[in-house]
């Protein structure tokens, strides 16, 4: 296998306080300033201070940018047809953002071929890899046919592992008015013949889409054949969803907008994250998540992009830390940590969102000093270039005759 040295690094974001200058964790970052990564093959082989750095078969100059691991999206919708930027455009002169809007995205889903489907996804996973994205959790739940849910999660696994089955988003159409009649198609076929194809179970837990009674139904068909519960939780309303999540295990229960005080003390003292989407309440012009009454009580938290056509349509990581930054009151430092470690450990990973000997060699080089500089310059496309597995796989091309 041969090895490469990346040198010239202002700032490394390692997310190991361990191996950290401050060698605490005092700094959760755990940030090494002048550093160097070796990458061996797939894997981090080594980091530390470039006047340490050992040998390796060739080096890159990173000229004083910024390195961090690449950012672990953790929640998306990528399989999907169509386009609602009408319905948006109708929300942001006041119409009122309503779960039914899924189901005009199930219509043209199922109307798609599966080829179409994977060409969408791919140009989504391109745009959010060019943001620094290297790893995606990816959901069906615009299908709600067991034949249409089971090509979306066919279509997403071609790209990731991380294939959630959201078969519970909404009842479609055919079921109107009997929402028990659909949860117990997903208990009884769903998630029997889909659960092959997925590692996650997910349910959209809110008034218009499904209670609590019929969410535990669903996650608990889902834990029986082998799935990782995991929630879209009080998003809209306050509900019993985070009170679900955490009853049930859930990895991570997601949005987290609507929470009392007893929802935020569970979390605190449970294992299942609280994942913030702020992209979906920037684009919905609903509230923020509390993330700073969840931090200071001790929570997980994560922070994804949602990638969808109805609620959040970005993949962009930088663009979301932003937002958390300016307007859920994260540091830039915890906001940078939610959208790397914070989602490897909302997908139960330990490989990704992080960069230490024996990590996967997925990481972004950042035009800029330093992590900071993505809440610092918001809107501004700071990623240069993108590691996967030990590979190059985007730089940012420069101006042409600029
Ligand atoms: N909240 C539920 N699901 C998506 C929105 C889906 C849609 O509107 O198409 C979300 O995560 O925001
Ligand atoms: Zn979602």
């Amino acid at each position: 296998m041969s090895t490469t040295l990346l040198t010239g690094i202002k700032t490394l974001v390692t997310n190991s306080p361990e191996l950290g200058d401050a060698g605490s964790e005092t700094d959760r970052l755990g940030i090494i300033h002048d550093a160097a990564v070796v990458l061996d093959g797939e894997s981090v082989a080594w980091v530390g201070r470039a006047a340490d750095a050992p040998a390796a078969d060739s080096a890159r100059d990173l000229e004083g940018g910024a390195v961090l691991p690449g950012f672990v999206e953790s929640h998306s919708h990528m399989i999907f047809a169509g386009d609602r930027s009408e319905e948006f455009s109708a929300r942001m002169q006041g119409k009122k953002y309503e779960a039914g809007g899924i189901r005009g995205t199930v219509a043209k889903t199922r109307a798609a071929s599966a080829e179409e489907l994977h060409c969408n996804y791919k140009n989504l996973l391109s745009e959010s890899l060019r943001q620094g994205t290297t790893t995606v959790e990816v959901k069906s739940g615009y299908g709600q046919s067991t034949e249409s849910e089971l090509r979306s999660l066919q279509v997403a696994g071609r790209e990731t592992d991380e294939v959630t089955l959201l078969a519970a988003h909404v009842a479609p159409p055919e079921f109107a008015g009997r929402t028990d009649d659909y949860v117990q198609m997903v208990v009884d076929e769903m998630v029997p013949t889909c659960a092959p194809y997925a590692r996650w179970i997910d349910v959209f837990c809110e008034k218009g889409a499904f209670n609590e009674e019929q969410s535990r139904a669903v996650l608990t068909a889902g834990i029986k054949h082998g799935l990782t519960p995991r929630v879209h939780g009080n998003q809209l309303n306050p509900g019993p969803g985070v009170q679900l999540a955490v009853e049930l295990g859930a990895a991570s229960v997601d949005h987290v907008v609507h929470l009392s005080e007893a929802d935020i003390d569970a979390l605190a003292q449970s294992a299942t994250v609280a994942t913030v989407l702020p992209g979906a309440d920037f684009s919905t012009r609903n509230p923020y998540p509390p993330a700073r009454k969840l931090l200071d009580a001790g929570a997980t938290v994560a922070l994804g992009a949602d990638c969808n056509p109805g609620t959040s349509f970005t993949t962009s990581m930088p663009f979301c830390i932003a937002i958390a930054v300016r307007d859920l009151h994260m540091s830039p430092d915890e906001a940078v940590w939610a959208a790397t470690a914070g989602g490897a450990a909302a997908l139960q990973r330990e490989d990704v969102g992080v960069l230490r000997p024996g990590a996967r060699a997925d990481l972004s080089v950042l035009d800029a000093p330093n992590h900071l500089h993505l809440a610092y310059r918001p809107g501004v496309p700071l990623v240069s270039s993108v590691y996967s597995h030990g590979e190059l796989v985007y730089r940012a091309a420069g101006v042409l005759n600029g």
